[in-house]
């Protein structure tokens, strides 16, 4: 599966489709937490960032981008070997590790963000804990991932799943999430959490940001 992450109708085409939504929700988490000029180019310039999770690179390369200093950990060894290599294709500059969150060893950072990640992990308490002491003071934290819900569980793993869209076994809805089971986790360890934006999807026009968080929702959190 590893040198299939880049290609946009291979088996991450849901993380390809889900890319430029993401990013226009980072990028505004980002204006509006920094204070910045959401007309500039480079909103993470002098901004060290940790991607946890970070597959292949696909949202690591376009954080690379925006100006951020980005560092990209994942569990899988042979995800980081399709992600370093993708980059020295691209010409980004962009740390790469094997390993969980404890890859980074006590550092910290302007802009933590997991993605797509937290509901495959073993341990969501221990994983979110790890997140949170990765993030810088003053710094920001954005997650995302399914909800627990009837809707989730047709679309994601009836249909998405069903359909070969997705492959088969990727997902285990019962260890799926609701925003308010996250943000409990995301307080436990003293982070300041602000309220789930939703990530929907509809056939007329793909995935969307919306206030529906039925689907998948991201969660904004800070130090303090
Ligand atoms: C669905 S992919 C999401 C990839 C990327 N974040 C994105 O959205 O494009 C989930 C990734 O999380 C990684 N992963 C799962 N559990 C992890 C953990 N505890 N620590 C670090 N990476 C993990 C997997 O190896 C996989 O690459
Ligand atoms: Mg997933």
């Amino acid at each position: 599966m590893a040198a299939d992450w880049w290609n946009p109708k291979g088996s991450s085409a849901m993380l390809h489709r889900l890319n430029p939504v993401r990013l226009a929700y980072l990028r505004a988490a980002i204006d509006s937490h920094w204070d910045g000029d959401a007309a500039g180019f480079t909103p993470l310039a002098g901004k060290t960032v940790l991607d946890v999770g970070c597959g292949a690179g696909l949202l690591a390369e376009p954080l690379a981008r925006l100006g951020g200093q980005v560092t990209g950990v994942d569990a899988a060894p042979e995800n980081i070997g399709a992600a370093a290599a993708h980059a020295a294709l691209t010409g980004l500059s962009i740390e790469y590790l094997a390993g969980g969150v404890e890859a980074i060893a006590g550092r910290q950072f302007d802009l933590v963000t997991s993605l797509e990640v937290i509901e495959h992990v073993a341990d969501p308490a221990a994983f979110v804990r790890g997140l949170a002491d990765a993030v810088a003071p003053g710094g920001l934290l954005v997650v995302s991932t399914p909800n627990r819900t009837a809707l989730s569980r047709l679309a994601m793993i009836t249909v998405a799943e069903g359909t070969g869209m997705i492959p088969r076994g990727t997902h285990d809805w019962d260890r799926f999430l609701t925003p308010p089971e996250l943000t409990a986790h995301l307080q436990a360890v003293g982070m300041t959490v602000s309220p789930p934006a939703g990530l929907s999807f509809s056939a007329a026009r793909g995935f969307t940001l919306s206030d529906d968080i039925a689907l998948d929702y991201f969660l904004t959190a800070t130090r303090g």
